[in-house]
């Protein structure tokens, strides 16, 4: 088994979905977060000045949607078959989008609390459910049933859903009141015996 090492910031942000993707497959890394003020000294050691980045037996791999279809290929969470593949990608693509608009609010330093606070509620409550409703219908069509997005196991789609809508559960818990399918998968990643014990021991990571 290669040595990995995830570096990355103390938050979830864009590092979670890698994390949880260890978590479920059960297999060890190193959870590097590094301290902001130690960031302009390490930033042009990484391949395109970014975090997170995944090291592969001391090989820096960045951009963190792209290290997750790698781990989770290697460790069985990417399908069965090519177009299984495709479809779980274009399924995790989908959820990116909300980590983007989500992320986009959060991470604004430009403006003041009160307007993000507005610009936040427009994201959860305009911006967010029609992409939501995209997903509910994904889950619906599963020939499997509709215990996870693609096939009868989980898959990175279901690991990035959760990973992604964490943070949107936090701010809005209704989020998924008219999304009964979604609730449902969201507590079957919560509640997935590898995963669970993650989230119990995960050091605290608000956002
Ligand atoms: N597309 C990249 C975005 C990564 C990104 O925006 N990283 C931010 C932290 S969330 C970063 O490294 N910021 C520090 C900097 O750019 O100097 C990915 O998905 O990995």
């Amino acid at each position: 088994m290669p040595n990995y090492k995830v570096i990355y910031f103390g938050v979830r942000g864009y590092a979670e979905t890698i994390r949880l993707v260890f978590a479920a497959a059960g297999v060890a890394y190193d959870d590097n977060r590094i301290e902001m003020k130690d960031w302009m000294v390490l930033k042009p050691t990484m391949p395109f000045g970014q975090l997170p980045v995944l090291e592969v037996d001391g090989m820096k791999l960045a951009q963190s949607d792209s290290i997750c279809r790698f781990l989770a290929d290697k460790f069985g969470l990417m399908g069965r078959h090519p177009i299984e593949k495709a479809a779980i990608d274009a399924c995790a693509e989908t959820i990116s989008e909300i980590r983007v608009i989500v992320m986009r609010v959060q991470t604004n330093m430009d403006i003041p609390q009160d307007v993000k606070d507005k610009e936040m509620k427009v994201v959860l409550e305009e911006k967010v459910p029609p992409i939501l409703e995209k997903l509910e219908v994904c889950l619906k069509k599963n020939k499997s049933g509709d215990k996870y997005f693609y096939g009868d196991t989980i898959s990175l789609a279901d690991i990035h859903f959760f990973a992604c809508c964490e943070t949107v559960v936090r701010l809005n818990p209704k989020a998924f009141d008219n999304f009964p399918k979604l609730a449902a998968l969201y507590d079957r990643v919560k509640n997935h015996s590898h995963i669970y014990k993650w989230l119990q021991q995960r050091p605290d990571t608000p956002v």
